[in-house]
């Protein structure tokens, strides 16, 4: 795993959004794989501002998301649909047919599953994967004990999962219980994943991910098994961590 290192949460976003230009530039119709939370908004900010003066075009990416709730409307503001559109999409030139997310509306959750996995192997698979990482070391929402070889599923969130993103819902209780997330190996089988973390609250997973010792309850482990991931981690991120680059 190569790791950079970033001074602070606005360092980090300059740092991932530089690795996803470069790459984008370098292979204009390549598909990424896009996360949502807290973390990545400052790395959208900067694309969006790196689209506005430096023009880097959207017009030939792909985009899928790793997860979305089950039972939000796309336009809820509360969606991951209505994240992206808000964070990145509606701001770039991307063409809204090449954007997807898993249908958290579908009535048919299963088979929902079972298209999006298709879908991203008609699309080509995923170039480049970015990834958050919960306090837990969820990956999407791949809850701690989630298989290796879990392909896209329904999950029913833990209640930590819930606790750590009520701050984005008017209260608990309007949280959704259930997501549909890429497997740990839907996930795996990206050809690169970009991973980011900031905060002293994500130290402990750092450490642990850093560790590299393959553990079910801990699914951001799985990642040690790709030969390709880099990881833009803050000082604060990294502090429980040792082994890095300084
Ligand atoms: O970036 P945040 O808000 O800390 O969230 C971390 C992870 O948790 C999730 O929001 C799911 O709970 C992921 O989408 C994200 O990668």
């Amino acid at each position: 795993m190569n790791v950079i290192r970033a001074d602070n949460y606005q360092d980090m976003s300059q740092k991932a959004a530089a690795f996803l230009i470069q790459h984008i530039r370098q292979s204009p119709r390549t598909t990424l794989g896009l996360a949502t939370g807290g973390t990545p908004i400052g790395t959208y900010r900067e694309l969006v501002k790196d689209h506005r003066e430096q023009g880097t075009s959207y017009r030939g990416v792909t985009t899928v998301n790793l997860d979305e709730y089950v039972g939000l409307e796309e336009d809820h503001p509360n969606s991951y649909r209505y994240y992206m559109e808000n964070h990145l999409f509606r701001e770039i030139d991307i063409d809204r047919h090449q954007t997807y997310l898993p249908d958290g509306r579908a009535e048919d959750l299963a088979a929902e599953c079972q298209r999006y996995e298709t879908l991203i192997r008609k699309v080509g698979g995923i170039d480049l994967q970015v990834l958050g990482i919960g306090r837990n070391g969820h990956i999407g929402f791949n809850e701690p004990g989630t298989p290796l070889h879990s392909r896209t599923h329904v999950v029913t969130l833990t209640s930590s999962t819930r606790q750590a993103n009520a701050r984005y819902f008017p209260s608990e209780e309007e949280m959704p219980t259930q997501a549909i997330t890429m497997g740990i190996a839907t996930i795996l089988d990206s050809r690169q994943i970009l991973l980011l973390a900031s905060g002293e609250d994500k130290a402990p997973a750092i450490q642990h991910l850093l560790e590299g010792k393959p553990n079910p309850d801990f699914p951001a482990s799985a990642l040690i098994h790709h030969p390709r991931v880099t990881i833009v981690a803050d000082n604060e991120a990294l502090s429980g961590a040792t082994l890095v680059p300084s």
